[in-house]
């Protein structure tokens, strides 16, 4: 008998040993990985050993910060995480990563391309790096942030009075999400330092829908790189997402270049005021070998407009959260602010400065839940390099995780739980003995290094001010919010969640 398919049974065979080898090389790959690769000597999860995809389930469920954390309490200091990598809560290796010459460069797949082909400082490559940080820092300096300090004051007057028209409008008992209103309070601030102009959306009673955008971006940017390393899975996600959002990106794009373009129409304004635009000023250059080019001043002006927005808000929202579920802090940063000043307009950039429970409610907020509590990963050269005493294998991808470092227990006394009291100096007499034990050199919530933070002052400058004059003129009380409320998922940033609060004028003697 003859068969109508001739071919079909050495198409089975075929597909037989092609399904064959495939799984024949997952087991020989898995062997290697596990017991012969580099890295086989660290611990960690063998599953994540042998495969990326655990971490990246867990990074598209935004829930990675947690899952490393129980991590490091079960394997200690240095865990393997991925086949090629590892993550680190070793206080020394902050130098070794972040500041030990050649600078290790960052994993390429933890960065998102920029779009218009122009870096930000984030994505930027060393020398292109060092040319756009050069020409931007003056912006970021003490004596910069001395200077536009009336612009952050007057947008933190203005949340006061956005609470206070709040307060009048709200219905007895009602609650308001103040998480929301510092986010209206730092993109006004944070676009008026960019771009010369703020969107007034404390002042107009502005809704901002960009905020929402932003949180949407890191979300999305965060995914796109997980991909990357499932290519071109990433591609097909990035077109997809790209195609949907074209028309948005253009126009922000657009509206973007115009405000700088007008602000840059300026020129220097020296003794008007100052932003983040002075120093850029005379020193646009599209040679790309000095100084910086237009489209990478958009880039940055937006990205500024960006980690401020997003990072000083979930902050913000943090320390009220914090303050307002644990009473008797609350009340002793109460004692501190009223007790200095007599009125909301005392309080200044410069007078919010050393001021000790303040600082240490804002060091304790960053160390227990770091607004961004990702991994910082470096690329480690083919040659291999020392880290913390250990020759770390060639074409290791190595971090250190920025929340887990600043709450394990073999490095804190009770992290988890909100003591700003272990940040005040020891002199202090609120200060308690049992916090010695903390190692203060895993707290480096800024980064180190050349690539550290840039915007350090600037954020920690909002920071004091927006809560020294909350606190000043209002009694707050948390309204109706879980348990769970820094439960939160992180997408590069953690998402914050709404924090609905009481807000009443304070009772006692109001100047
Ligand atoms: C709570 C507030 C903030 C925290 C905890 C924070 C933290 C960090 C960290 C850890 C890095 C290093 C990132 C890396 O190595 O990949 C960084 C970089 C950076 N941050 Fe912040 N940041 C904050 C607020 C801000 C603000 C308000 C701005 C700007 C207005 C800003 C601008 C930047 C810039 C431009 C970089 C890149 C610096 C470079 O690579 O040269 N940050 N930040």
């Amino acid at each position: 008998m003859t068969t109508r398919y001739p071919l079909l049974p050495s198409l089975r065979l075929a597909t037989g040993i092609t399904i064959g080898a495939l799984f024949s090389y997952r087991v020989i790959s898995a062997v290697y990985r596990l017991y012969f690769h580099p890295l086989a000597k660290y611990p960690g999860p063998k599953l994540w050993a042998i495969s990326r995809i655990p971490w990246a389930w867990h990074l598209i469920r935004g829930d990675l910060w947690q899952v490393l954390g129980r991590f490091h309490e079960k394997y200690g200091t240095t865990v393997r995480i991925a086949p090629d990598e590892l993550t680190t809560i070793s206080p020394t290796a902050w130098t070794d990563i972040y500041v030990t010459k050649p600078l290790l460069p960052k994993d390429p797949h933890s960065q998102t391309p920029p779009l218009n082909g122009a870096h930000s400082l984030f994505t930027a490559p060393d020398n292109t790096h060092k040319r756009i940080r050069t020409t931007l820092v003056n912006g970021f300096s003490d004596k910069a942030l001395r200077e536009q300090a009336p612009i952050i004051e007057a947008h933190a007057n203005n949340l006061v009075s956005r609470l206070h028209r709040e307060a009048a409008r709200a219905a007895p008992g009602g609650s308001i999400d103040i998480q929301k209103l510092f986010g209206y309070a730092t993109f006004d601030i944070v676009t008026d330092l960019s771009f010369g102009e703020s969107v007034r959306g404390l002042e107009d009673d502005n809704e901002h829908a960009e905020i929402t955008a932003f949180f949407f971006h890191a979300k999305f940017g965060t995914i796109r790189n997980c991909l990357s390393r499932f290519s071109p899975l990433d591609i097909l996600l990035g077109l997809f997402l790209l195609s949907i959002s074209r028309k948005a990106r253009e126009r922000n794009w657009r509206l973007t270049t115009e405000k700088i373009d007008r602000r840059l129409s300026k020129g220097d304004m020296t003794g008007v005021r100052s932003d983040f635009m002075t120093p850029v000023i005379g020193r646009i250059d599209e040679s790309g070998t000095k100084g910086i080019t237009k489209k990478e001043v958009v880039t940055n002006g937006l990205a500024f407009v960006i980690a401020d927005c997003q990072l000083t808000t979930v902050a913000l929202a943090t320390s009220t959260y914090l303050l307002l579920r644990d009473r008797p802090k609350w009340e002793q940063l109460t004692k501190e602010i009223r007790g200095r000043f007599s009125s909301h307009e005392e309080i200044t950039v410069h007078s919010s400065q050393g001021l000790p429970y303040l600082e240490a409610v804002i060091n304790e907020t960053l160390r227990l839940h770091h607004p961004t509590p990702i991994s910082l990963p470096r690329s480690v050269p083919p040659e291999g390099r020392v880290i913390d005493g250990e020759h770390i294998p060639g074409n290791t991808v190595i971090g250190i995780n920025l929340q887990n470092i600043q709450n394990d227990p073999s490095l804190w006394e009770e992290p988890r739980v909100f003591h700003p009291e272990r940040f005040l100096p020891a002199t202090d007499e609120r200060y308690d003995g049992r916090f010695d034990k903390d190692v203060r050199a895993a707290y480096v919530p800024f980064s180190t290094g050349p690539r550290n933070c840039l915007g350090a002052r600037v954020f920690l400058a909002q920071a004091r001010v927006i809560l020294a004059k909350l606190v000043w003129s209002f009694d707050l009380k948390m309204g109706s919010v879980g348990d769970d409320w820094l439960d939160q998922k992180a997408y590069l940033v953690f998402e914050p969640k709404p924090l609905p609060v009481k807000i009443l004028p304070r009772q006692d003697t109001v100047a």
